[in-house]
C-alpha cells in the first residue's frame, strides 16, 4: 500500500504538490491521472524517495522509502528510460542492477522473457525503439519481484499491442496482491485499467474515487432529438423545464435537451402530436468528465488566437 499524507513540493514560487493526501491500495490499479504539469511525476519521485518532500509524507507499506530494509525488493519504478547508457546491452543494464541489488542473475532472464525483450537482450539499448527502452524500463521495475510498483507513463510510445500488453500485466500485478500506481494524462487509457483513479490538477487533489464512480458522475448527458417541426417540439420541451439547444450541424437541425431522459421527450412529443426522426441520449465520455474535472487546472491553458487581419 502507499500512503500519500499531505504531501507537498514547492520549487521556488511554484508548487508543484500541494497538500496532496491519497492512498493506492494493495491489490488495485490505481491510476494518476492529471494533465501535463499536473505533480504526478514529482510526487512519484518523492514516493521513491528522489525529491525531498516540502512538507508531508509518502509511505510504502508503512514506511518511508529511505526507511525499507530492502527498497528495490519493496517497490519497482519506471520513470524516465533516458537514464540507460546507450552502450548497454539490455541484459547487461539488467545484471548490472540486479548485481546492485543483490537478486539473483536468472532475474535477469526471467524479467526479459516476461516483457518480450528476450530476443534483443545482447543488443545495445541505443538501437532501442522508444518501445522497447519502455519494456526495458518495465523489466528494470520486476527485477526485485516487488510487492509495489511505480510506473510514470509506462504505454509512452507503446503501439496498440504494447499498450493491450502493459494493460494486461497491470491488472495480473495487482491480481497478485501487489499495488500498482500508474501515472497517465489520457483517462480514457485508465478507463479499462485502472480500478482507482486519483486525479489531480496544479498539484491538489480534485477525485479520489471508482472508475465507475467517475462515469456515473459524469452520467447527467443529454438528448440529442430531430424531427421536420423543431421550433414548436422546442417549445414544448422548454414549457416543460427542459433546456433546449440547437445544434445546426451538417445541415441538420437536432435540439440538444438537457432536464429529460429520452423516453420522456419521446412521450411528450406524441403527446403533442409532433413527428420524431431521432431521438439518442449523449453521454459524455470518460475523457469528457477528465477534461471538466482538470480543465480549469491544466498547467498550460491554450490561449486565445490572436485574430490576424480586419481591424486593429
Ligand atoms: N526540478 C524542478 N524545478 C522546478 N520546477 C519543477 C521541477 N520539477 C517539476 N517542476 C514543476 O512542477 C510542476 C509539476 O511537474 P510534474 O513533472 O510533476 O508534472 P506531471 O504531472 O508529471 O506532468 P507531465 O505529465 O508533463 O510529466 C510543473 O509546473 C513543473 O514545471
Amino acid at each position: 500500500m502507499i500512503e500519500v499524507e499531505d504531501l507537498s513540493k514547492h520549487y521556488g514560487r511554484t508548487r508543484a504538490v500541494d497538500g496532496l493526501t491519497f492512498t493506492a491500495p494493495s491489490g488495485r490499479v490505481t491510476g494518476f491521472l492529471g494533465p501535463n504539469g499536473a505533480g504526478k511525476s514529482t510526487t512519484m519521485r518523492m514516493i521513491l524517495g528522489l525529491d525531498r518532500p516540502t512538507g508531508g509524507r509518502a509511505a510504502i507499506d508503512g514506511l518511508r522509502y529511505r526507511d525499507l530494509p530492502d527498497p528495490l525488493r519493496a517497490v519497482g519504478a519506471l520513470l524516465d528510460t533516458d537514464g540507460i547508457p546507450p552502450g548497454m546491452t539490455a541484459a547487461g543494464h539488467l545484471r548490472w542492477v540486479a548485481a546492485a541489488a543483490r537478486l539473483p542473475d536468472r532475474r535477469v532472464d526471467e524479467v526479459l522473457g516476461a516483457v518480450g525483450l528476450s530476443g534483443v537482450a545482447g543488443k545495445r539499448v541505443g538501437g532501442f525503439s522508444l518501445g522497447m527502452r519502455q519494456r526495458l524500463g518495465i523489466a528494470t521495475a520486476l527485477l526485485g519481484d516487488p510487492g509495489t510498483l511505480v510506473l510514470d507513463e509506462p504505454v509512452n510510445g507503446l503501439d496498440p499491442e504494447g499498450v493491450r500488453w502493459v494493460r494486461t500485466l497491470m491488472r495480473s500485478l495487482a491480481a497478485e496482491g501487489r499495488t500498482v500506481l500508474v501515472s497517465s494524462h489520457l483517462m480514457g487509457e485508465m478507463a479499462e485499467t485502472a480500478d482507482r483513479v486519483v486525479v489531480i490538477g496544479l498539484g491538489r487533489l480534485i477525485a479520489d474515487t471508482t472508475v465507475a464512480d467517475l462515469v456515473r458522475k459524469g452520467a447527467g448527458g443529454r438528448v440529442r432529438v430531430s424531427g421536420p417541426r423543431p421550433g414548436p417540439l422546442a417549445a414544448v420541451l422548454r414549457d416543460h423545464g427542459c433546456t433546449v439547444e440547437t445544434d445546426a450541424g451538417d445541415g441538420t437541425a437536432d435540439l440538444l435537451v438537457t432536464g429529460a431522459e429520452a423516453a420522456g421527450v419521446g412521450e411528450l412529443a406524441a403527446r403533442y402530436g409532433l413527428v420524431l426522426h431521432g431521438l439518442t441520449t449523449e453521454r459524455p465520455s470518460l475523457e469528457d468528465v477528465f477534461m471538466e474535472l482538470t480543465g480549469a487546472d491544466a498547467d498550460h491553458v491554450s490561449a486565445p488566437v490572436a485574430r490576424t487581419g480586419g481591424k486593429r
